[in-house]
């Protein structure tokens, strides 16, 4: 039995004369997944992982991973090239849980014209149009949040906050929903669950994780079937909020029910966890470059001499915030909240002399970019003023590219700058415990949730 195993992976590996990528398949089945997870668990990724493999084989080097022979790819060329070419020769790859919480009919598993039409109904609601509406929604929200959590206490955990935030943000700002009390952590088990290990037993994550799925599924179902009795019946809904065109094209027969369940799920997933890291290592790179901090506090102390005490924020001041904005390029250059993601080559591919068979995975990373020299001066040295200058296509992309370029990248600019700009002007904040680790599961967070002292400022 092993024996046949070990002809059929072989037969796998070398079948013909095309020629793959240099690399090491590892062991059938398991190949270097142990190496990947123990690299990624470290968020040592990049300098254990893909930089060894890189100096040794080149840009593009085969392994495999979890089962699957993967191609990992690295540079500004190959990013454009497998980015630009989704739906034409690759399409995006979840592992199996994901695609099972997320739920079949999230955006993210779409192709082709179901993919555009379910984008444009987002995009729209982050269109110019769309942002103008969801600033004063989130000077509102942030105020309402730091006044009832920050100013009663003098430790905090930085990344719980914003992600407490960011859920309100989505759920209420951008799609319109209220929520009940505990909807959070009940969401947040299902987040906890995304990318667990395929298996499912009682008290696993994965089945903690299908259980508040289901009952996420059970409270949305509620809150689409009355949103739709309610525009039925005339009430007509406000279109600028993303929930009321989910459900306007649901009653036109565009969409169905699980798709808006689906994707109200997928949306509050690909905003919670990506804008919380942003805005946790915003924070710790200002701590660590007080100069950075002083030039960003002049620039809302200035935004905020022009308002009048207690008025909002407009889109107008947010495109004020041009150092802030850097100062968060520059920590999302080097803290990526998203480290690349996976595609399936649904072709076989010729790539730079390379064969990438049909079925194989494609991994595209940012820190195969980020990272290099090529692209960024002394690529490991904080400086936000870098963004003064272009930066090369593909070069830099914490938010992806081609067709799935994150669909929420307005409204995570517009998070971070306002979660900054509040807290920047009332508080002041130190880090507790300067040298935190941070650690991937898959995603990178602070491994005690970056816990800050704060106190107001004197007015
Ligand atoms: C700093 C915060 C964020 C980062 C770094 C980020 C990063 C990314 C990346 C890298 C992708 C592409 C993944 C791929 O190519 O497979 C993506 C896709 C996506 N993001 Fe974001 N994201 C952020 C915030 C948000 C927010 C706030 C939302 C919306 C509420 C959002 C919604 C989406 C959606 C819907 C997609 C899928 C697009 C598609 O498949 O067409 N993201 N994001």
């Amino acid at each position: 039995m092993l024996l046949a195993i070990f002809l059929k992976h072989r037969k796998g590996c070398g079948k013909s004369d095309r020629k793959l990528p240099p690399g090491e398949m590892g062991l059938p089945w398991i190949g270097e997944t142990a190496y990947f997870y123990r690299s990624q668990r470290g968020n040592q990724l990049f300098e254990e992982f893909v930089q060894p493999r890189v100096a040794k084989y080149g840009k593009i080097f085969k392994t495999r991973l979890l089962g699957s022979p993967t191609i990992i790819v690295n540079g500004a060329e190959a990013n454009r090239f497998f980015l630009s070419n989704e739906f034409k020769l690759v399409i995006s790859s979840w592992p199996t849980t994901s695609v099972q919480l997320m739920g079949i009919n999230s955006i993210m598993e779409k192709q082709g014209e179901q993919h555009r039409f379910l984008r444009e109904i987002i995009a729209t609601s982050l269109g110019p149009a769309g942002l103008e509406i969801l600033v004063p929604k989130i000077c509102d929200s942030v105020q309402l949040y730091l006044d009832k959590n920050w100013n009663v206490r003098d430790e905090i955990s930085l990344f719980h906050s914003a992600k407490a935030l960011t859920f309100t943000i989505v759920l209420v700002c951008l799609l319109g929903l209220n929520f009940e009390p505990g909807t959070l952590s009940t969401f947040e088990r299902v987040l906890e669950g995304v990318f667990a290990a395929p298996v499912s037993f009682p008290g696993s994550k994965l089945s903690r994780a299908k259980k508040a799925r289901r009952e996420i599924k059970e409270m949305l179902i509620k809150v689409v079937r009355e949103k739709r009795k309610e525009m039925e019946s005339g009430l007509v809904g406000d279109e600028r909020l993303l929930f009321t065109r989910f459900v306007s094209g649901m009653i036109r027969g565009e969409i169905s029910e699980e798709e808006v369940i689906d994707n109200v799920v997928l949306l509050v997933f690909a905003a919670h966890d990506t804008t919380s890291f942003a805005i946790a290592m915003t924070f710790k790179m200002l701590a660590e470059h007080p100069d950075c901090h002083y030039l960003l506090l002049q620039e809302h102390d200035d935004i905020m001499s022009r308002r009048r005490p207690g008025e909002n924020l407009t889109l107008e001041d947010t495109k004020k915030m041009k150092y802030t904005w850097q100062v968060a390029r520059e920590s999302m250059r080097l803290f990526p909240p998203i480290f690349g993601s996976f595609r399936k080559a649904i072709a076989d591919i010729e790539y730079e002399g390379f064969t990438i068979p049909k079925g194989w995975k494609v991994l595209w990373t940012t820190y195969g970019t980020h990272y290099n020299e090529e692209y960024f001066k002394d690529p490991l040295t904080f400086n936000p003023r870098r963004f003064e200058e272009p930066i090369p296509p593909y070069a830099y992309l914490p938010f992806g590219g081609g067709p799935r370029i994150c669909a929420g990248n307005q409204l995570a600019k517009l998070n971070i700058l306002i979660f900054i700009h509040y807290v920047v002007t009332r508080y002041n904040w130190s880090l507790l415990c300067p040298d935190e680790q941070i650690t991937m599961d898959p995603l990178p967070f602070p491994s005690h949730g970056m816990p800050i002292k704060v106190s107001l400022k004197s007015s």
